[in-house]
């Protein structure tokens, strides 16, 4: 059994587009890091916590030893400051013009853990390249709520999909899995696609699929 430790629509999106059964569980833990420790080391410890969550309320409702349970944390990187999920739509703002006309680095780490003491973690990296964003752009995408419980408050699979010039890597790291790497690690631990076929109604992200570069906007 498949267990994903996490409350975000994506990443069971994306486990179900990659044709896996599973089961849902909420991870809650503490976000807070060691000052000074580095965003790699950050993800992975914050994916580790999540997975090691998960499997502790998985197993108090009766979970099996040999269940696999997933925890991931995604944070956008840019000139080595963390930009989180924003809190206020004034922070959301600021983050935009930040990132705006600029590169930055968006990394998820993932972790895999059952209760027969395995665990594998990992960190994957995805460059990001935004356009130019004008003020009333950001303000208009601010006001529409996407980006509120988004690291770097933007969503690549949505509306925001337009403002990305171009990106090198996993475009389901960005996301929130990194799905290629996953699904090795899975395969290791015995666990395969049980639904190979599984797609769900486009969800914007057939614009980029094939492709390492982002749609134009010109
Ligand atoms: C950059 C980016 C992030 N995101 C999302 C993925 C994550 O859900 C979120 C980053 O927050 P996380 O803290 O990684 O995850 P979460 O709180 O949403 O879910 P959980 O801890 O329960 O697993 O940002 C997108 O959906 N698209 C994007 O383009």
């Amino acid at each position: 059994m498949l267990v994903l430790a996490s409350s975000s629509p994506r990443r069971a999106m994306l486990l179900r587009e990659g044709g896996y059964s599973f089961e849902t569980i909420k991870a809650s833990v503490s976000e807070e890091l060691p000052e000074g420790m580095s965003p790699e080391t950050g993800v992975r410890e914050l994916a580790v916590r999540k997975a090691q969550a998960g499997l502790t309320h998985w197993l108090d409702q009766g979970g099996d030893i040999q269940d696999v349970i997933i925890g991931a944390d995604t944070m956008v990187v840019l000139d080595a400051c963390i930009l989180g999920k924003p809190e206020t739509q004034a922070e959301a703002e600021e983050m935009l013009q930040s990132l705006s006309g600029r590169t930055h680095v968006v990394l998820t780490g993932v972790a895999l853990i059952s209760g027969s003491g395995k665990l594998v973690s990992d960190v994957v990296e995805t460059i990001v390249r935004f356009h130019q964003l004008g003020v009333d752009v950001i303000k208009a995408y601010v006001a529409s709520g996407e980006p509120m419980d988004k690291a770097g408050a933007y969503g690549i699979q949505g509306e925001a999909g337009k403002f990305v010039e171009s990106f090198e890597g996993s475009l389901t790291n960005v996301i929130g899995l990194p799905m290629e790497n996953l699904s090795e690690y899975l395969r290791a631990w015995g666990i395969e696609q049980t639904n190979i076929a599984s797609r769900e109604v486009d969800d914007g992200l057939s614009a980029f699929k094939g492709s390492t570069r982002g749609p134009s906007t010109t």
